[in-house]
């Protein structure tokens, strides 16, 4: 199910009003010359002063900080510089992103040259973008819960479960079973019709940010599938559908995506750990920090390479709400059956 492309994604340009993201810092050789500077005249000044008192002992306790703090200093750095998924953070999960978008514009790749072109809808402008005033933080408690049972129902052995509203398909065990047919009429027992507004209410909302982000007519997009929740935790993966943190392009993965559009349902950092979501480019890794009621969204071919890191601990909710623009590939909003 996940695929691995190379990365084609080109230097982020400005696109007024879009902003580019920073420009990705590598560990900047000056910083570790003025750090080791800064020691070795610390070093020099404290012999010069007190020069009797390396013959005592606290001449040499002193002298067995400093290196060691050089030596702490250089390694950190060492391997800071090293370390080439370092990642520039675009939305931290304390920030509140309100009321407009934070928008940061990437190239279009040549993948939606392969398709049929939508004019209104098709990606010309590419990019991604991050709101939290699109959905309520309450909103997305109740969408929590939602998730919760319908996922109490069954649930995957591995880290991942899944649980798609429209098609039906909840994680069992290491398969997938169909929530309508397998459990029937109980299912009206767990959903209400209230849970299926809510969804088609901020399913709406987001497809309107979107389509004003991108400069699109709105009645062009539609729904497409799969649109789902996933509950993730530190769990082993049993099977591949549990490996989720591989780097993918969803053009590629999905095939009918246009724009994908992340909703959080948790907090990083309280809820969970590890799960922070990650743009892979070329000059660097760029995270978005989910955060409840955050909605991501972007442009879905291969100038947005992403992954998801590994949980390591806690538990991450979020629904993959996703939109094409070729009516062949429309659905209607998941409803109880
Ligand atoms: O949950 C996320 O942050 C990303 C999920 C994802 O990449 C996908 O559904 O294609
Ligand atoms: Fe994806």
């Amino acid at each position: 199910m996940w695929h691995r492309e190379a990365s084609a994604s080109p230097p982020h340009i400005p696109v007024d009003p879009w902003q580019s993201p920073g420009p990705h810092r590598p560990p900047d050789s000056s910083l570790v010359f003025i750090a080791l500077l800064n020691v070795f005249v610390f070093f020099r000044g404290n012999a010069l002063r007190h020069a009797s008192a390396w013959r005592g002992s606290r001449g040499f306790v002193t002298l067995l900080l400093v290196v060691l703090s050089v030596g702490c200093i250089t390694t950190w750095m060492y391997v800071a510089s090293q370390d080439s998924d370092i990642t520039e953070t675009l939305v931290g999960q304390g920030e509140v992103v309100s009321p407009h978008p934070r928008i940061y514009a990437v190239l279009c790749s040549t993948d939606y040259e392969n398709y049929k072109r939508y004019p209104g809808c098709t990606p010309q402008k590419c990019g991604r973008a991050i709101t939290d005033s699109v959905v309520t933080r309450e909103e997305a408690q109740v969408l929590r819960r939602l998730a919760d049972r319908g996922l109490a129902l069954a649930g995957s052995e591995g880290g991942v479960s899944i649980l798609d509203l429209h098609s039906g398909a909840l994680s069992m065990g290491t398969q997938f079973v169909n929530i309508y047919r397998y459990f029937g009429d109980q299912i009206k027992d767990v959903f209400t019709q209230k849970d299926f507004e809510l969804y088609r209410e901020v399913r709406g909302r987001i497809q309107a940010a979107i389509a004003e982000t991108f400069g699109l007519d709105s009645s062009l997009m539609y729904l497409t599938k799969p649109t789902f929740f996933s509950r993730i935790n530190s769990t082993e993966a049993k099977t591949q559908h549990d490996e989720y943190w591989h780097p993918h392009i969803d053009k590629v993965t999905y095939g009918s995506f246009d724009y994908t559009s992340l909703l959080y349902l948790s907090d990083y950092g309280s809820d969970f750990s590890g799960g922070r979501f990650v743009f892979i480019d070329q000059n660097g890794n760029r995270t978005v920090e989910p955060r409840a009621g955050r909605v991501s969204f972007f442009s879905s071919g291969s100038e947005n390479l992403h992954r998801v890191e590994k949980v390591t601990w806690g538990t991450r909710y979020a629904i993959t709400v996703s939109f094409t623009c070729d009516p062949e590939y429309a659905i209607s909003d998941p409803s109880l059956p």
